[in-house]
C-alpha cells in the first residue's frame, strides 16, 4: 500500500510553474529520492508535502487520506535540513526533546525516547553539549535523532549532507539508509547529487523544470533512461549523445545502428553511448574511428576525449587504469548493439527499434 501519494500537484510562482502536474506514489517503508538540477522544483515539492506551501491544484494523500487541508503540525511527518536547524542555545538533550515537549508528551515518554534515540544515534556521551561543541557529523546525527524521536512514519530530508565533507557524506549516507530501513520509515529525500540518489534510494523521481522526467529504480534509470535528459543526468561522465543526422556522417553513423532507415522528414535521431560501454580497438577493426583530443587520469580509470570525423560533438570514452594517448592520434571505438540508445533529437524521448519500426518511449512510459 502506498503511504504517500500525490495526484496532479501543480504550483506556480507568478508566471513560473514550479510544479507541473506531479503525480507519484511512495510505498510504505521505502526510500524515494527527489533528484534534479537547481531550480527544478525539489524544495517546492518538499515544502508542499510538508504543508509549508499550498498547491494550486491537486491532492496529497497519506494512506488514502487527503491531507492538503491539514496544517504542517498535523501531517505526522518529520524533517531534516541541510542547515540542521538545531537551536544553538539548547543542549543536545534539549534539542532532541524539543518536539516532544512542544507536543505536550509526558515525562516518562521523554526519558524512554531519549534513551532509545541517543543510543540509536550514538549521542549518549554528547547529551549535555551545545551544538557549537559538536562536529558537523555529530550535529547531523542530532538533527536525525530529533527527526526520529517523534516516531512519525514519514520523513522528509532536504539535502541533509551538503555541509559535510566527502568522506563523512559517504558514511552518513550509509547511516541514514540503515536508520530508514531499521525504523521502516517512508523517506522522501531531496538531493541534486546523483550519487546520493543512486546509492541510497529504492526509487528515484527525476525532476526537470517542474515535471517528472522519470520515476524508476536506480538500476532502471541508469540502464533504461526515458530521455536524453535522464541519460545525461545519471552516470558520470554524462552519456555521449551523437546526432545521427549530422551532415556528411548520417549514413556512416546510421550504419552503426542499422537497420534504421532515416526518413529525412522524420527529423533527427540521436545515438546515446555511455563512456564506460565503449572499448578501444585497432582502428582497422573498429566500428568507428576518432582522433584523440585530450585525456584525464582519474585514478581507477582514464577519460579519453576524442573527435569523430564530421561530428562536431566530442565523445568521451572511459578506459581502465592509467593510459596515455598522443594528441591527434587515431583510435578505434567499439560497442555492443545492446549498449546503444536511440533518442528523438527534438523531443529528447527514447526510441526503440521494433521490427525495423521506431516507436517512441511515450508509449512505453505512458502514465
Ligand atoms: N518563494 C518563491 N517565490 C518565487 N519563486 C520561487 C519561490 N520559491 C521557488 N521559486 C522558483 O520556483 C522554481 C523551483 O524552485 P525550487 O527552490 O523548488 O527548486 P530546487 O530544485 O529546490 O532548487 P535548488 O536545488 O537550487 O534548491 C525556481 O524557478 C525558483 O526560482
Amino acid at each position: 500500500m502506498s503511504y504517500l501519494s500525490l495526484q496532479h500537484i501543480t504550483k506556480a510562482w507568478g508566471d513560473k510553474v514550479a510544479l507541473n502536474d506531479i503525480s507519484f506514489a511512495a510505498e510504505e517503508g521505502t526510500f524515494v529520492a527527489l533528484l534534479g538540477p537547481s531550480g527544478c522544483g525539489k524544495s517546492t515539492l518538499r515544502r508542499t508535502i510538508a504543508g509549508l506551501e499550498n498547491a494550486d491544484q491537486g491532492e496529497i494523500y497519506c494512506r488514502d487520506n487527503a491531507m492538503s487541508h491539514l496544517p504542517p503540525s498535523q501531517r505526522q511527518l518529520s524533517m531534516v535540513f541541510q542547515s540542521y536547524a538545531l537551536f544553538p542555545h539548547l543542549s543536545v538533550r534539549e534539542n532532541l526533546l524539543f518536539g516532544l515537549k512542544a507536543r505536550g508528551e509526558d515525562k516518562q515518554t521523554f526519558a524512554a525516547r531519549l534513551a532509545e534515540v541517543s543510543k540509536l544515534m550514538e549521542l549518549e556521551k554528547l547529551l549535555d553539549r551545545q551544538p557549537s561543541q559538536l562536529s558537523g557529523g555529530q550535529q547531523q546525527r542530532v538533527a536525525l535523532g530529533r527527526a526520529v524521536i517523534a516516531r512519525h512514519r514519514l520523513c522528509l530530508m532536504d539535502e541533509p549532507l551538503s555541509n559535510l565533507d566527502a568522506k563523512l557524506r559517504q558514511s552518513m549516507r550509509r547511516e541514514i539508509r540503515a536508520l530508514q530501513k531499521k525504523l521502516g520509515l517512508t523517506m522522501l529525500y531531496v538531493t541534486h547529487d546523483q550519487t546520493e540518489a543512486m546509492s541510497m534510494a529504492d526509487s528515484i523521481i527525476l525532476l526537470n523544470d517542474g515535471r517528472i522526467e522519470q520515476h524508476a529504480t536506480p538500476d532502471d534509470l541508469y540502464n533504461n533512461p526515458a530521455s536524453i535528459f535522464a541519460a545525461q543526468f545519471i552516470g558520470a561522465p554524462p552519456m555521449n549523445i551523437l546526432p545521427l543526422h549530422c551532415r556528411g556522417s548520417a549514413h556512416y553513423l546510421s550504419r552503426m545502428v542499422a537497420p534504421i532507415v532515416i526518413d529525412p522528414d522524420e527529423s533527427a535521431l540521436s545515438l546515446g553511448l555511455r563512456a564506460e560501454d565503449i572499448t578501444l580497438v585497432e582502428p582497422n577493426n573498429a566500428q568507428l574511428t576518432a582522433h584523440v583530443i585530450s585525456y584525464e587520469y582519474m585514478g581507477a580509470d582514464t577519460l579519453l576525449v576524442c573527435a569523430l570525423a564530421n561530428v562536431t560533438d566530442a565523445l568521451t570514452v572511459k578506459v581502465p587504469g592509467m593510459q596515455r594517448f598522443e594528441e591527434g592520434s587515431l583510435v578505434g571505438l567499439q560497442w555492443s548493439p545492446s549498449q546503444q540508445y536511440l533518442f528523438a533529437s527534438h523531443s529528447g524521448k527514447r526510441c526503440w527499434l521494433a521490427e525495423q519500426t521506431l516507436y517512441s518511449c511515450e508509449k512505453k512510459y505512458a502514465v
